[in-house]
């Protein structure tokens, strides 16, 4: 569990992840609140008690949530797994009110979001802040306006302004695109800014949806760096959305598995994941199972993409038994479709082709287990899906 106190960890601890461009840039704006603020109440805990949530659409009532109960400890990194559909942005979007439940009830730090009036729903969208996949910036302007425009909304000077958007760039690690567009920047740097104007009111909680989906795995890694720093050093609740389990793995400290608007399980990141109870959990666990190359499991998702434009990835095995061996030719008119060849490789020993291959293809069919009966190779699986156009 993160700590929740204000003292500083051991730089170390940050070591494996700083990939930041200033990676402890976090202990700046930390070092900068200790001297210039006093230190805020422990908060931002959410906790959901019989929530449900029920849209009303055209095609009749869909049931997105339903007897949801937790509690999210504050100051912990968690994670919202499922399938697409599940519920998991429904969910995630009651914390800050953006949906309200049709059932149930949901309380940061104890207080009902229900009974909140106007004034109360804009004190609480700064307590909780939120990033988004496609980072949602302004792109008429600047990264200082983009950053400091939630605190223009709110009123404040603009000597307040300019310093507290400095220091947040400084946290970043942004301190010198102050007056550059977003269009001048990468996807990494545009995620900042979204963070950066996240955090301008101090939030307790920050709620991150599908924050580093559009990002490619080095970026990831600097964005995930980024955020646990901010989790240690601020002892913000970060809950996060994603669909690549690595990243739980690799900074959430409980997660929760909604299927089909229930709770599937949810744990410590420890149990939940190394002994899976639900099916939903080891469906999406089955990514992680594969000794596969990192960027490849960055992409590997458990369902086709839902708009389309996504490959089958498939584990061919040769053991050297019965003479057979990769024929490509074979396997793509077994395929019905072209055959991409993604990683792995083929040993021969006395003369028997012992390997394993990875391969993609857009065909849906066959099945795995068909090109082993037709002796194409000796054992396949399909290992989920990645969008052709990453
Ligand atoms: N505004 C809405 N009106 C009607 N139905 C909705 C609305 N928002 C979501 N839903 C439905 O509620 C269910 C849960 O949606 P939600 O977006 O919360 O799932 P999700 O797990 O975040 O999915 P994804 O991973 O695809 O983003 C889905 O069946 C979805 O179609």
């Amino acid at each position: 569990m993160s700590s929740k106190a204000w003292t500083l960890e051991p730089k170390s601890f940050f070591a494996p992840l700083s990939a930041s461009a200033e990676p402890n840039a976090a202990t700046a704006l930390a070092e900068g609140t200790a001297a210039g603020e006093t230190a805020r109440p422990l908060g931002g805990s959410v906790c959901f008690e019989q929530v449900g949530k029920t849209y009303v659409s055209s095609a009749g009532p869909v049931q997105a949530l339903s007897g949801i109960n937790l509690k999210i400890p504050a100051g912990s990194i968690f994670g919202i797994i499922g399938r697409s559909g599940a519920g998991k942005s429904s969910l995630l979007r009651t914390i800050n009110r953006l949906e309200r439940p049709t059932e149930g009830r949901v309380l940061v730090d104890g207080q009902d979001l229900a009974a909140l009036d106007e004034d109360g729903l804009v004190r609480l969208r700064r307590r909780v802040g939120m990033i988004f996949q496609h980072f949602n910036l302004l792109s008429a302007k600047t990264v200082f306006d983009n950053v400091a425009l939630p605190l223009r909304v709110a009123g404040a000077e603009a000597d307040d302004i300019e310093q507290r958007v400095t220091e947040l760039l400084a946290l970043v690690g942004l301190r010198d695109k102050h007056g550059t567009y977003p269009s001048r920047l990468s996807g990494g740097q545009k995620q900042r800014v979204g963070i950066a104007r996240a955090l301008a009111h101090h939030p307790e909680i920050l709620l991150c949806d599908e924050a580093t989906s559009a990002l490619d795995p080095e970026t990831t890694q600097s964005i995930l760096a980024l955020l646990r720093d901010i989790n240690r050093q601020l002892g913000l609740t970060v809950v996060l959305i994603t669909h690549e389990m690595g990243v739980i793995r690799e900074i959430c400290d409980e997660v929760l598995v909604l299927e089909k608007g229930r709770i599937a399980e949810a744990g410590p990141v420890w149990r939940v994941f190394g002994a899976p109870t639900h099916d939903a959990t080891r469906a999406l666990l089955r990514p992680l199972e594969h000794d596969l190359p990192h960027d490849l499991l960055h992409r590997l998702r458990p369902e086709p993409s839902a708009t389309g434009g996504s490959e089958r990835v498939l584990e061919l095995v040769y053991t050297g038994q019965d003479g057979i061996e990769p024929d490509f030719t074979r396997i793509a008119a077994a395929l019905g479709g072209p055959v991409r060849l993604l990683h792995g490789g083929i040993d021969r020993i006395q003369g028997h082709s012992h390997g394993r291959l990875l391969i993609a293809t857009p065909a849906p069919r066959p099945a795995a287990a068909e090109l082993a009966a037709l002796k194409l190779c000796h054992r396949a699986r399909e290992l989920g899906h990645v969008a052709n156009h990453d």
